[in-house]
């Protein structure tokens, strides 16, 4: 609990005085005002995060955080919880996945962190933090306890401080888990106050029967429960899962330590709303990429107040969508570091 609180009490909010200034900045490039529109509102925020208006070039990691889930036992997968381990430790890390190809396209890192898988991965690429194997069935009782919450969420605070510290000055969170749209729209459903009917997915291509399956393992997840939506890490513990707490933990450290992170899709979106719970300041430091598919996604986004940047039809996990953004994020900043401004040419705007 130390690191969780005293993360969390150092946050603070971003430099909205050099965000006017950069906004100045930006009006003055070579541009109609306004023509680069969210690119224009990004190299904003960035500056707002990293206290300056001389953004510089990115070196960029995605965080995928893997663990397993009790309630798959339920039969709300498409895929077995094997998949979890499988894809964690072969393909994500050799960089054979959807996450591994955008990050090689976008020239990020992938670190992999196993929080919570359900088998020994017994792999030196993997960083080894397992809390236990796997959450409990969350529909017949709490995910885990508050202490594991708090633990999954510091290793997550812990290992984004790592890559701060070398040198990483742009982060996006990830994850791998069968199972783990069904937290997330437990998550949500819990903090909306909407029926899980309108929250729940199909995950990873989960049949039409299925779904009302999942739907009403979601319901009994929340009646048996009862998550105290008021307390982010009561939700996070009854409903939520070990990856869940793990990339929360990575957008608190990033807010603390005046680092932008990139969220991904529905399941990212879920822990942004956990860590935002635990101290909104954090909103600001969050950049939204996209848009998933995955039903409740938009719910989520627009609840939490994020303006996701695109709408590519994505809904695969894995920091993918995220890791796609590091290119229009590197785009904003290169347009404050390249382009010409108005006042050293002759063109006057009328
Ligand atoms: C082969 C495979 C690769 C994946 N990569 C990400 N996910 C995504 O699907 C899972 C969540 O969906 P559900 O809740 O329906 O299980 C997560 O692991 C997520 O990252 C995958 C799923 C599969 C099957
Ligand atoms: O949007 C996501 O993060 C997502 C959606 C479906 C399956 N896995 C991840």
């Amino acid at each position: 609990m130390h690191l969780l609180k005293s993360t969390l009490q150092n946050i603070q909010e971003v430099d909205q005085e050099i965000m006017k200034e950069e906004r100045k900045k930006v009006d003055g490039l070579l541009k109609p005002q306004g023509s680069l529109g969210v690119l224009e509102k990004i190299a904003v925020q960035l500056s707002g995060i990293y206290r300056t208006t001389d953004l510089k070039p990115l070196k960029k990691a995605v965080v995928v955080c893997a663990a397993d889930h009790g309630i798959v036992e339920e039969g709300i997968t498409s895929a077995p919880q094997e998949v979890t381990a499988f894809m964690t430790n072969n393909i994500i890390v050799e960089g054979k996945s959807g996450v591994g190809a955008i990050s090689k396209t976008m020239g990020a890192d992938i670190v992999v962190v196993d929080v919570g898988v359900n088998a020994d991965l017994d792999n030196p690429k993997v960083i080894s933090r397992k809390i236990r194997r796997g959450t409990n069935n969350l529909a017949k009782g709490p995910a885990m306890s508050r202490e594991e919450a708090i633990q999954s969420i510091e290793v997550g605070i812990e290992i984004a401080n790592t890559l701060i510290e070398e040198g990483y000055n742009i982060l996006a969170t990830g994850e791998m888990g069968i199972g783990n749209t069904t937290p997330s729209s437990a998550i949500i459903a819990t903090l909306t106050g909407k029926d899980p009917i309108e929250v729940t997915g199909i995950g990873a291509n989960l049949s039409e029967k299925k779904l009302k399956k999942k739907v009403e393992v979601i319901r009994k997840g929340l009646e048996i429960n009862k998550p105290n939506k008021k307390d982010a890490l009561d939700v996070l513990a009854k409903v939520g899962g070990l990856e869940i707490g793990a990339m929360a933990g990575v957008m608190i450290a990033g807010a603390q330590r005046h680092i932008p992170v990139v969220i991904d899709g529905f399941i990212s979106t879920a822990s942004a709303a956990i860590a935002i719970g635990l101290e909104p300041k954090i909103f600001d430091y969050l950049l939204c990429s996209h848009i998933s598919l995955e039903k409740g996604a938009k719910i989520a986004s627009y609840f939490l107040g994020f303006e996701p940047y695109l709408d590519m039809g994505l809904r695969l996990g894995e920091g993918s969508g995220a890791t796609l953004n590091f290119g229009i994020i590197e785009a904003a900043i290169n347009m404050t570091r390249e382009m010409e401004f108005y006042s050293k040419t002759e063109i006057e705007v009328i």
